[in-house]
């Protein structure tokens, strides 16, 4: 489908108040929505079903589906237009208040204290803040976001009984396709300056340890093989974080699924170590409702053809082409919500027993920007 037809299909949905999904996997042109028929709310548990899966960061709140059978599916490819160009607002700095600033140095220090007094060895602490916005259309912005974030997973998700959420992560939660996996541990983040040859300090280098460490002892148990990269720095727009990756392969059996995102979400990249001390910590301290900020969101179970050459002369190959089952989750990082004519920006950043208050605050400032950039 053509991109403007595309859009006007999604416009009209929106228009109608009716439930949607529209995203672009990292690196690739296809830009895909699931319009969901009706305007129920529906709920997934197992996550067994298949379809689009929008899941909060605090697993006893529900986790929405757009089942795929009340969807319709459409397709376009990325089309950069001048239209889309010329919407592009440059950088703009705006400054956060004091009192937010005082506010989270004081939510930092205190978890600085609890680590220093062997309650926790890592949290991670975040913020919403809330800016008055102009752009009274959120797929022009969806629009933004897909020229700014090549590399990240981008959508707009709606449901008119739970909200609008827009944004643009660079964390893969878990990818599986048939019986392989791919996850991966993304954390520390300093400002990208045009080179991603950096030096990371220890603090950084330990927090992310603790990720990895953690995703890889949980999926053991649950999985027939794992692999561990080397950790490498990865750009996400405007800013570096250390990644590595880890794959396998699994046991596709029927309840596989819950099971491997009840061990690992949330990881402790958007929460902390150990993970449940870290979660109620979160959820006592923090001065505000994470809702679907640092949850989970993606594709749940799709089939997809697998043809292993479509050129002409091997025409005899596509004879053998196969139906792959395919799940691709990420965390929902860089994003924001949009409600009474304000964007809602949420934001974090890990604390250990040697982060600096005031450098904790100014993660936050730089991963805002990053959001901020399309408004
Ligand atoms: C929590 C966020 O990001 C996570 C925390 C990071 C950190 O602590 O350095 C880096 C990447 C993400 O795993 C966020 O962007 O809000």
């Amino acid at each position: 489908m053509g991109f403007t037809d595309f859009f006007d299909k999604v416009q009209k949905h929106l228009q109608a108040a009716l439930p949607f999904v529209v995203y672009k996997k990292p690196n690739v042109s296809d830009i895909q929505v699931l319009l969901q028929k009706d305007n129920k709310l529906y709920t997934t548990e197992d996550y067994s079903e298949s379809g689009f899966v929008f899941a909060p960061f605090n697993d006893q709140e529900v986790s929405v589906l757009l089942p795929l059978e009340a969807c319709e599916v459409l397709k376009t490819k990325y089309e950069l237009t001048s239209e889309v160009l010329n919407a592009t607002p440059s950088e703009k700095e705006v400054i956060p208040s004091a009192e937010k600033r005082e506010e989270h140095i004081a939510l930092v220090q205190n978890g600085v204290n609890a680590i220093n007094n062997k309650e926790l060895q890592k949290v991670v602490l975040s913020r919403c803040e809330a800016l008055n916005i102009s752009e009274e259309n959120p797929l022009e912005t969806f629009k933004r976001l897909l020229y700014n974030y090549p590399t990240a997973f981008v959508y707009c998700w709606f449901h008119p009984k739970v909200g609008l959420w827009l944004g643009a992560t660079p964390e893969t939660l878990i990818s599986i396709s048939n019986n392989r996996f791919k996850t991966m541990s993304l954390a520390g983040t300093q400002k990208y300056h045009g080179t991603e040859d950096v030096i990371w300090q220890e603090k950084e280098k330990e927090e992310q340890q603790i990720v990895t460490d953690f995703i890889v002892s949980s999926l053991e148990p649950l999985v027939k093989s794992i692999q561990v990269s080397k950790t490498q720095t990865a750009r996400a727009g405007s800013l570096l974080h250390l990644k590595t990756a880890i794959s396998g392969t699994i046991d596709t059996q029927d309840s596989y699924l819950k099971e491997v995102l009840k061990a690992i979400h949330p990881t402790p990249a958007v929460c902390g170590f150990p993970k449940e001390k870290a979660k109620q910590y979160i959820l006592k301290n923090e001065n505000y409702h994470r809702e679907f900020y640092s949850g989970f969101l993606g594709e749940l179970n799709l089939k997809e053809s697998q043809t292993r050459n479509t050129n002409r002369r091997n025409v005899e190959n596509n004879a053998y082409a196969t139906i792959k089952t395919v799940t691709n989750l990420f965390v929902n990082l860089r994003c924001m919500q949009l409600k009474d004519k304000q964007a809602l920006l949420y934001v974090g950043g890990g604390i250990t027993g040697d982060s600096v208050p005031e450098n904790e605050w100014q993660e936050t400032v730089n991963k805002t920007q990053t959001i901020k950039k399309v408004l």
